[in-house]
């Protein structure tokens, strides 16, 4: 593909990362859009107007905030001729909107786009069985006295037991398997036993801690204050005590009693947005901005629903192959932590010979991707995993992580439920 106009990364931000505590949180998607793009835009050099285009990931919509992008950037202050547009590809649409954002300016037909993701798992709509909704029409049009007592009479239980509830958009349609049971798969073809699983994700939650202790996330996330005046400052899911003994005792969730993903070694469900700035060479010369990084490539991928969870290795692998990169020309790897079993996975299919002869096309194995170069601050698992978020996060820090690293290059990359993958390339500016 040409590469007509340079594309920048050039800041971002995200509000911390919720846990959903089983009731709904502080913030709807559009209130954390607007909570960390407020500060977001008001630490640029440039006025509101510079932007083009606004977009926005967004899995869950709520039925009063239809089109997020649009009322983000209304609620941000865009003005009313600013055209905003949600996008929705499940774990993908944070990405996707980065995508967009990289693709537009690349042709040459903008020049800086707000991208972002919010979700607020917390918040997912119920919604009901479609005999509850058949009752309800026989209510709303009965006229008599007497047809409304009927129609009453016709009022059962069941209609109160949401079809989809919190788990919206974690279980296939196609193959009807939960994200968990699809990483059980992938735990079996590719051997991950469980204490691996654990390690992998104890140390999610100590890199986590120590990037909030150490100021690695200072910039990146920004607080996001309630309407009762709390201030919500760090993400709040992660264990920075967790050890080995604690890690072994939550049971099996998606298979009992023998399976390997736990709560413990899960992608926590949580609230979150994040927004990166898009823009192209014109755009940075004119207002004298510092790039984090160069987009330089991205791709998507589709495979077997069943073992979703191998998106980042058939999404990333093109993008190694057009540019002829070897496994040690990747400085940085962020790849979403949906569960540490599906990351391991990824990370065994890249090592296995059969796998990537059979699969991916090479003569030999593209290599083991060395974990300290794999989400090195954590991910997913200590954080949480704000669907349509994530990819928009993952993109922001792999971009941040590069340049406080020094790093030449890195791939951000995600499994999608339904059986996507998706990848994007960082580049140091030079
Ligand atoms: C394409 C994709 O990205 S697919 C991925 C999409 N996302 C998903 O599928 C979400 C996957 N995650 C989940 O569904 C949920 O997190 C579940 C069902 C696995 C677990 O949910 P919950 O039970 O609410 O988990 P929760 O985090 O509260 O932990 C439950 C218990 O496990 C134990 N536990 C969790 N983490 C740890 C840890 N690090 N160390 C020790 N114990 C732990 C604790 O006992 C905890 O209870 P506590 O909070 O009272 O201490």
């Amino acid at each position: 593909m040409t590469q007509s106009q340079r594309v920048f990364l050039v800041d971002g931000a995200r509000t911390p990362f919720l846990k959903a505590r089983g009731t709904p949180g502080p913030f709807t998607p559009v209130d954390l859009a607007v909570q960390c793009g407020r500060p977001l835009l008001a630490r640029q050099p440039f006025d509101r107007t510079a932007l083009d285009l606004v977009i926005l990931g967004c899995v869950n919509v709520m039925a009063d905030e239809a089109n997020p992008a649009r009322v983000a950037a209304l609620r941000l202050g865009l003005g009313e001729r600013m055209v905003a547009f949600n996008m929705q590809i499940n774990c993908g649409s944070g990405m996707q909107s980065i995508d967009t954002a990289y693709r537009y300016i690349r042709s040459g037909s903008h020049d800086m786009i707000l991208a972002g993701g919010a979700e607020a798992l917390s918040h997912t709509p119920l919604i009901l069985r479609q005999s509850a909704a058949e009752w309800l029409g026989r209510l709303n049009s009965a006229r008599s006295p007497v047809d409304k007592v009927r129609a009453m009479s016709g009022l059962r239980p069941e209609f109160f037991k949401p079809v989809i509830g919190l788990e919206r958009g974690l279980t296939d349609p196609i193959t009807d398997l939960g994200m968990g049971q699809t990483a059980e798969i992938l735990a079996h073809r590719f051997d991950i036993d469980r204490e691996t699983a654990d390690t992998y994700a104890m140390q999610s939650h100590h890199r986590l801690a120590q990037a909030q202790k150490d100021g690695t996330l200072n910039g990146e996330v920004l607080s996001a204050f309630g309407p009762d005046g709390t201030v919500y400052d760090h993400d709040d899911g992660v264990r920075p005590d967790s050890d080995m003994q604690g890690m072994a005792k939550p049971k099996p969730v998606f298979e009992k009693p023998y399976g390997k993903v736990t709560a413990a070694n899960s992608s926590q469900i949580t609230d979150g947005a994040s927004w990166v700035i898009v823009a192209s060479q014109k755009a940075v010369d004119l207002h004298g901005l510092e790039p984090l990084a160069e987009i330089t490539d991205s791709e998507w991928a589709g495979l077997d629903p069943a073992v979703m969870g191998l998106g980042p290795v058939m999404a990333s692998t093109p993008i190694a192959q057009r540019h002829g990169f070897d496994i040690n020309d990747i400085d940085l790897w962020e790849l979403n932590e949906a569960f540490a079993v599906q990351v391991l996975a990824c990370v065994a299919a890249w090592a296995d010979d059969g796998f990537c002869r059979e699969v991916l096309g090479y003569d030999a194995a593209f290599g083991r991707i060395d974990r300290d170069k794999l989400n090195v601050d954590g991910g997913a698992i200590s954080l949480g995993h704000p669907v349509g978020t994530s990819g928009n996060r993952i993109v922001l820090h792999l971009a941040n992580a590069m340049k406080k690293r020094g790093a030449t290059r890195g791939i951000a990359t995600e499994c999608i439920g339904g059986g996507l993958g998706g990848a994007m390339l960082l580049e140091a500016v030079r």
